[in-house]
């Protein structure tokens, strides 16, 4: 079989929790970089994620990791880019990439673009790929996998970049879309954002009841309680984050959803079988278009 040659020479990832060193373990193992140096402000991560042999260096400072980079890919939580991107722009060659991996991309293109250096070209992306989990030993190398990548380039960009960073996520198995960083920020409000919300808000919930009655919930957690509180799981900083940098539009998404939720109260409360039957029946329908659209 003929290999293809790397995209990326030489790829530094900032940042090595589970996302960091998926994108590491994937960009190794499909060939889409020749060689991966991390860093990551916490020591004992980057030198697991070195023992683990999820990356081929781990550098000693940000800016050793990012000089000689052909793409720098930022993958710490989205409250942490500016500053990120602020230390490690007057370190990178000209022409090279910065990207990132944010849930969120307005607050993130807002705080990046204006602390980046001459000649580095900024194409901020999202795989929609993830987990409930944290860190590099959760990393793998198939987690994007026929998932979607969302570039969302500032107007303007360099094109050969935009195509080189799209390029480089197919490497990774996904399949690649663009839009506006709102857009975007609009959309996953709702597909990821509210779900992760209304998770928390429902462990929090049991979490309130009198003792005896939370330790029931836990004991009889079988398929319905333990499926809904999966996302509960997931880690407090990054979507404290998410939340403080999607504000608006998660606002407005679960203002839509109050309100649909208050429908429903209603309808229960007044007996009304025909509401209740009927959109149950609407939503099972929705599930699976939703089921059949990603097995297509
Ligand atoms: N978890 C998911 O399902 C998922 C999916 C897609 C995108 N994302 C995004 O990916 C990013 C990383 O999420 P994750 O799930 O990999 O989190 P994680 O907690 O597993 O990893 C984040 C890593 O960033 C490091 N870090 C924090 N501040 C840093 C800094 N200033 N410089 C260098 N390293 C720093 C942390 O020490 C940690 O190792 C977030 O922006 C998140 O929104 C997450
Ligand atoms: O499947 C999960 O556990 C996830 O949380 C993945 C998920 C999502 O909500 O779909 C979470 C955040 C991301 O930015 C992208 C993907």
């Amino acid at each position: 079989m003929v290999k293809n040659p790397p995209v990326i020479n030489r790829l530094a990832i900032l940042g090595i929790g589970l996302i960091g060193s998926s994108v590491s373990r994937a960009a190794r193992q499909y060939g889409a970089a020749a060689r991966v140096v991390a860093y990551d402000t916490d020591g004992d991560r980057l030198a697991r994620a070195l023992a683990l042999g999820a990356i081929d260096d781990a550098a000693a400072s940000l800016e050793d990791a990012v000089t000689d980079a052909d793409m720098v890919v930022m993958c710490a939580p989205v409250g942490a880019m500016g500053a990120i991107a602020r230390q490690a722009a007057p370190a990178m060659r000209a022409g090279a990439i910065l990207s990132d991996v944010g849930s969120t991309k307005t607050s993130v293109v807002a705080d990046v673009l204006p602390v980046l250096h001459q000649g580095v070209h900024f194409i901020p992306a999202h795989p929609v790929a993830g987990t409930e989990k944290s860190g590099p030993e959760n990393g793998f190398a198939t987690l994007f996998d026929g998932r979607w990548c969302i570039l969302t380039p500032p107007e303007g960009a360099d094109t050969a970049a935009v195509d080189l960073c799209a390029a480089f996520w197919r490497a990774l198995g996904s399949n690649v879309d663009v839009m506006t960083p709102e857009h975007h920020d609009t959309v996953l409000a709702i597909t990821s954002h509210l779900p992760h919300l209304i998770s928390y808000t429902i462990v929090g919930t049991v979490m309130d009841l009198e003792e005896h009655h939370h330790w029931e919930v836990f004991k009889y957690a079988a398929g319905g309680f333990r499926d809904f509180s999966r996302l509960a799981g997931s880690d407090p900083v990054m979507w404290r984050d998410v939340f403080l940098n999607n504000r608006d539009a998660v606002l407005e998404m679960l203002g839509r959803f109050t309100e649909d939720l208050q429908a429903l109260q209603r309808a229960i409360r007044w007996g009304d079988a025909e509401k209740l039957e009927a959109l149950f029946t609407r939503t099972r329908d929705a599930r699976r278009q939703i089921i059949e659209a990603r097995q297509a």
